[in-house]
């Protein structure tokens, strides 16, 4: 099913996260509520505080609200205990980190093939590092790779889990504008050609341009929520 028809896969509803107590209380998110289609291409834009992190990584299952409900797929995963929630991020959610997070004494294809110890069924590293146009790579080692291709093998290794979701955390904060069109690309392939969701966090506008939707955050709220009927392909937008 496509985006247009609207089926909802991610929803917020009235989520609060606050640090600290009394005079030290923190509102890093404060009583937001969205919701995100299966399918979609979606930024969260907002400048450094705003809360983002915050809300990806309640997404993720990696932080819980204070208060509120985050429900993904008809389960509200705000209720979970551990095991649960690391079922879930296990079975649904694929990450990708600014800085790629990959282990630098495993080969391009042996960090990708890591996967199978975590899920069942996951996809063939080779499939996978040919997909992000990397086969010929598959026996260097980070060091031996551009940041690009790094962030590449990051997004093999994330897809391997054949997740619903795909998180970024700033994917393309470490790239040079054209190795980050390439990613971006490939990112916004996901959901059309496979429909997959994906959530991307960063604080560059002109990636936004690319989105099905756009969550704008503020100081911990959220400003603005845009729906881009027409999202331009990466390409065109002028980097
Ligand atoms: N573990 C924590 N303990 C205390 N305060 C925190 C913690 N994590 C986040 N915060 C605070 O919550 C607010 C939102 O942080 P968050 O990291 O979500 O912002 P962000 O929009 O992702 O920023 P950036 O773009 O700089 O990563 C910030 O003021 C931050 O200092």
């Amino acid at each position: 099913m496509s985006s247009k028809e609207g089926q909802t896969v991610i929803e917020f509803r009235d989520v609060v996260r606050t640090y600290g107590e009394g005079e030290a209380l923190q509102y890093a998110v404060n009583h937001i509520n969205f919701t995100i289609d299966k399918g979609e291409f979606v930024v969260i834009l907002g400048q450094s505080g705003a809360g983002k992190s915050t809300v990806l990584n309640m997404l993720g299952g990696m932080d819980q609200p204070t208060e509120g409900e985050v429900i993904i797929d008809g389960a509200t995963i705000s209720n979970m205990r551990d095991k649960q929630l690391s079922d879930y991020r296990a079975e649904k959610i694929g990450f990708i980190f600014q800085f790629y997070n990959l282990i630098p004494t495993l080969t391009a294809y042996e960090n990708v093939a890591l996967t199978k110890s975590i899920v069942k069924n996951a996809a063939s590293a080779d499939e996978m590092l040919a997909a992000v146009g990397l086969a010929d790579h598959k026996d260097k080692f980070p060091s031996q790779l551009s940041g690009g291709e790094q962030q590449r093998v990051s997004i093999a290794r994330a897809l391997a889990k054949k997740p619903q979701i795909i998180l970024g955390d700033e994917p393309t904060g470490a790239l040079d504008s054209e190795t980050g069109v390439i990613v971006l690309e490939l990112l916004q392939k996901l959901g059309k050609e496979h429909g997959n969701t994906v959530v991307i966090v960063t604080h560059n506008a002109d990636i936004a341009k690319c989105a099905d939707k756009v969550i704008r955050m503020k100081n911990g709220k959220i400003s603005e929520i845009v729906i881009n009927e027409n999202s331009l392909p990466v390409r065109e937008v002028e980097w």
